[in-house]
């Protein structure tokens, strides 16, 4: 019997090559410009199932691709895919939830910490240099993290292991924000669902880690800025548009709150002329919240899976359900 046949449009590490091998044909794209449109849809006219993860996929790619019934992405967040629209052309849409979840709360850690203690820009200042008594003056001094309260804005599958951290191993107060609650880990943590405003008002540390939606698409902007702490930190695990990046800028210029700490931007990369690049109250990490290797590596595997089962006709497990 033949084999089925997949895209690839990314390069894959070689023990899940090896895995979509044992099951299908395939091609990757090695070119380093993107597919074009009109590239794409003829590739997928002649394809099974495509890992598409760095690319986007709607209605209109896939409406004349009859063979295609799957389209993996190596993430889990799937903003730039249309789940409906590739459902009508009997097209799976599957990500990645669960492999990435440790790996991503680890660094949202690391972003608090930075954020809070003033790490990125007091490295800095080291590195030129400029480690003078002054550097250890008051008005450079950070803001502590243990006992502070916790605002978790997205209290999912990541957005939990956050918390599990900030109460495990900081002590810390847990108020969330979410579409709907969450009894075992109210039970666990001690956390508190609250209205977005008074979350905003009362948490010294604000981390995002909704999806992004047109719901949640600048979730955070001046008046909701308005309302924080002026002592407080704001961290953005979630996606760049979550955030009004204007009304940021404005209110870390004008010290309206303490810090930034992100991890994702509205455009990425982030432009060489970018205010953020000349604002020392801020951490900025480029998009690498799962970018461990063993994570990376799980990433990949758990699409090329659903990417077989997919082209085999089977159901894949990570089905995206809108
Ligand atoms: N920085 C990175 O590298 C990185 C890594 C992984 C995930 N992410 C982003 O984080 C997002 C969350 O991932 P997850 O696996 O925890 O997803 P999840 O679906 O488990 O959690 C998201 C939570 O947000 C809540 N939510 C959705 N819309 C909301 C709204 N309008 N108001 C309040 N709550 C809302 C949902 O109810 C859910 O509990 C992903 O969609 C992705 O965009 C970023
Ligand atoms: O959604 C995800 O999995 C991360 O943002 C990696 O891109």
């Amino acid at each position: 019997m033949n084999k089925p046949h997949v895209f690839l449009a990314q390069s894959v590490p070689d023990s899940v090559l090896s895995y979509i091998a044992d099951h299908c044909d395939y091609t990757i794209w090695d070119k380093d410009e993107k597919p074009t449109t009109e590239q794409l849809k003829e590739i997928l006219r002649h394809s099974d199932g495509a890992l598409l993860t760095s690319l986007s996929a709607d209605e209109e790619l896939v409406k004349n691709c009859e063979r295609l019934k799957v389209i993996s992405t190596a993430t889990v967040g799937y903003d730039r895919f249309d789940p409906i629209g590739l459902a009508k052309h009997n097209v799976y849409l599957t990500n990645t939830p669960y492999v990435l979840d440790e790996t991503v709360a680890d660094l949202l850690f690391g972003l608090i910490l930075s954020g809070s203690r003033r790490i990125a820009e007091l490295h800095k200042e080291v590195i030129d240099g400029n480690w003078t008594d002054k550097t250890t003056q008051p008005s450079l001094y950070g803001q502590d993290v243990y006992k502070k309260t916790l605002g978790i804005i997205g209290m999912g599958r990541i957005g939990e292991k956050v918390v599990h951290r900030a109460k495990e191993g900081f002590n810390m107060s847990v108020l969330y924000h979410n579409r709907s609650a969450r009894p075992e880990a109210e039970e666990r943590y001690g956390a508190k669902k609250v209205e977005l405003d008074t979350l905003l008002e009362e948490s010294d540390i604000v981390v995002l880690m909704v999806p992004l939606t047109e719901e949640t698409t600048h979730l955070i902007g001046k008046e909701e800025l308005s309302k924080m702490k002026q002592t407080a930190l704001l961290v953005n695990g979630a996606r760049g548009p979550v955030i009004d990046e204007k009304a940021l800028i404005e209110a870390l210029t004008t010290n309206e709150i303490f810090g930034a700490a992100l991890d994702v931007f509205e455009q990425e990369p982030l432009p060489s002329n970018h205010p953020f690049l000349s604002l020392k109250n801020v951490t900025l990490t480029p998009h690498i919240g799962s970018a461990t290797a063993a994570t990376r590596e799980a990433m990949a595997m758990r699409a090329a899976e659903n990417l077989v089962a997919g082209a085999l006709g089977k159901t894949p497990v990570d089905v995206v359900k809108k």
